[in-house]
């Protein structure tokens, strides 16, 4: 595994299809989590430089639109290639600069391979159709209605830090796919990452200007980006007020936003406990918590609750805690402030005499995995994503009251039953307010083909690849009118 920061890089960002450094002079420190310095830094991009890029996408754009799918789909699998032959290196940037576990952070990197062919295959096989005007009353058969997709024109893609690849190429890979140029800006914590899968696009030839990598402080061009006349849809990812705020400044463009996230675990009594156990501390800790679909809550019944507690306490204590090389579960959060803002949802909770059954123990932003129980509804850990190792567990007496306190929350990601009857799984998940159910499994966003989605403060729209390909692009009607 090469780990060298000895050498600090100073990263040009993609303009226009040139890899240059900011006309801005300035440029961002990025600041590993776990080995706690300096380890490159990215460029501040200005606004002017935005302007040229979103222009340079347009003209771009027109040409690329009229390529061949399988032209298109040429280029994006030469980036899976790409990305897979520089797996190890893309890998080290994930694991330096957000603190993911090198396997995972290899994972992603594979995954992401995996889901541009997908992409492309999925892109190759959509089907327009046509109608018959006489299909409504008084219409004729005349009347021919094409429908076809055709392309947004300039793609918005913002990611959050935690998957800084694969969510990032999630969005360009059909974006691209559907004809639309692109302008990528990753989260800051995850620009490195970004640069390098961009690099590896960029090795395939791509046209000039399709694609910009804008890296720069989001209060300089994040609102800029997302007010753009020149961009014709967003797709975003990250925090359900980041998400808020993105859907209040942009006017009359489609949005998909993935947000945040408070999924709960339902466990009922009949519960297999160790199907539930395995999920649960899979769900939760994996990462240090830091994913959307992580396992923030457990609500289970009373009656296996005390039994419950005490199998997730055992597992809890084998996970490994350090550093992301040596491929630990637990891990330093991505920065400080984030440690900070977990501690004090644990410190509330304590305050307000939540039990503390293991953990609660601190060494800069590495915190250790901490399982409360009896957590109440007064509790901020209740309610809040804490985006870090803090599992509350909260007893219930029925089902009901379980499916009562999942729709409580602002959020609607996804939520997990656990329970060997079959018809009471269904029952309890057509009651929940969520994207998605999973019965006897932990909440996950892959397989990539699958629908993922958030409702309430968890998002708007739907990605997974398929959908990702369709809000990427509208309907195109041509009617033919027959002699
Ligand atoms: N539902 C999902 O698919 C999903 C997946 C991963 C993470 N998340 C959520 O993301 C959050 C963690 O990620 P984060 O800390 O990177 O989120 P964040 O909201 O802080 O940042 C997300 C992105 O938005 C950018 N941004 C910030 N302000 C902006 C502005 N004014 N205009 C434009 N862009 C702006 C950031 O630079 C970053 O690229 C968690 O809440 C997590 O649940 C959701």
């Amino acid at each position: 595994m090469a780990s060298n920061v000895s050498e600090l890089t100073t990263y040009n960002a993609f303009l226009a299809g040139e890899w240059k450094k900011s006309s801005s002079g300035e440029t961002i420190a990025i600041k590993s989590p776990y080995l706690r310095e300096t380890i490159g830094y990215v460029q501040a991009v200005t606004q002017d430089e935005v302007d040229q890029a979103i222009q340079a996408a347009h003209e771009a754009q027109k040409s690329w639109a009229l390529l061949s799918l399988s032209e298109r789909g040429a280029y994006l699998e030469r980036w899976a290639d790409e990305l897979e032959k520089n797996d190890k290196e893309i890998a080290t940037a994930i694991m330096q600069e957000v603190g993911k576990g090198y396997n995972d952070a290899r994972k992603e990197v594979v995954r992401t391979a995996d889901l541009i062919r997908y992409t492309v295959q999925e892109a190759l096989h959509l089907h327009g159709e046509s109608l018959r005007g006489d299909g409504f009353p008084g219409g004729s058969q005349k009347k021919l209605g094409i429908v076809e997709r055709v392309p947004l024109g300039v793609v918005l893609a913002i990611a959050p830090f935690n998957y800084p690849v694969n969510l990032s190429a999630s969005k360009i890979a059909p974006a691209l796919m559907a004809g639309n140029g692109v302008i990528f800006k990753p989260a800051t914590q995850g620009s490195i990452s970004g640069i390098k899968m961009v690099e590896a696009l960029s090795r395939t030839g791509l046209p000039k200007g399709i694609i910009s990598l804008t890296t720069g402080r989001g209060s300089v061009i994040g609102d800029y980006l997302v007010e753009h006349k020149g961009i014709n849809m967003i797709s975003f990812t990250g925090g359900s007020s980041t998400g808020r705020h993105l859907s209040q400044q942009s006017a009359m463009i489609p949005l998909v936003l993935e947000l945040g996230g408070k999924d709960p675990a339902i466990v009922c009594e009949d519960a297999d406990l160790d199907v539930a156990v395995k999920s649960i501390m899979n769900g939760a800790f994996s990462y240090s918590g830091q994913r959307c679909t992580a396992i923030k809550r457990v609500l289970v019944n009373e009656k296996v609750a005390d039994e419950l507690v005490s199998r997730l306490k055992a597992e809890v204590e084998k996970l490994t805690v350090g550093s992301p090389e040596d491929d630990s579960t637990i891990v330093p959060l991505i920065d400080d402030k984030a440690a900070d803002f977990v501690q004090g949802l644990i410190d509330d909770a304590l305050d307000k005499n939540a039990t503390l059954v293991t953990g609660n123990k601190r060494e800069d932003n590495l915190l250790y995995p901490t399982l409360l129980d009896n957590v109440t509804e007064e509790m901020k850990v209740a309610w809040i994503e804490p985006f870090g190792p803090v599992l509350p567990v909260i007893h219930v007496q029925s089902d009901d009251e379980a499916i009562a306190l999942a729709n409580k929350s602002e959020f609607g990601l996804q939520a997990s039953v656990f329970t060997q009857d079959i018809d009471r799984a269904l029952d309890v998940a057509r009651q929940v307010e969520a994207g998605t159910v999973q019965i006897n499994g932990r909440t996950e966003r892959g397989p990539d083909h699958f629908p993922f989605l958030g409702v309430k403060a968890s998002g708007m729209g739907v990605q997974g690849i398929h959908n990702s390909l369709i809000s990427m692009s509208r309907q195109k009607v041509t009617v033919m009118n027959l002699k």
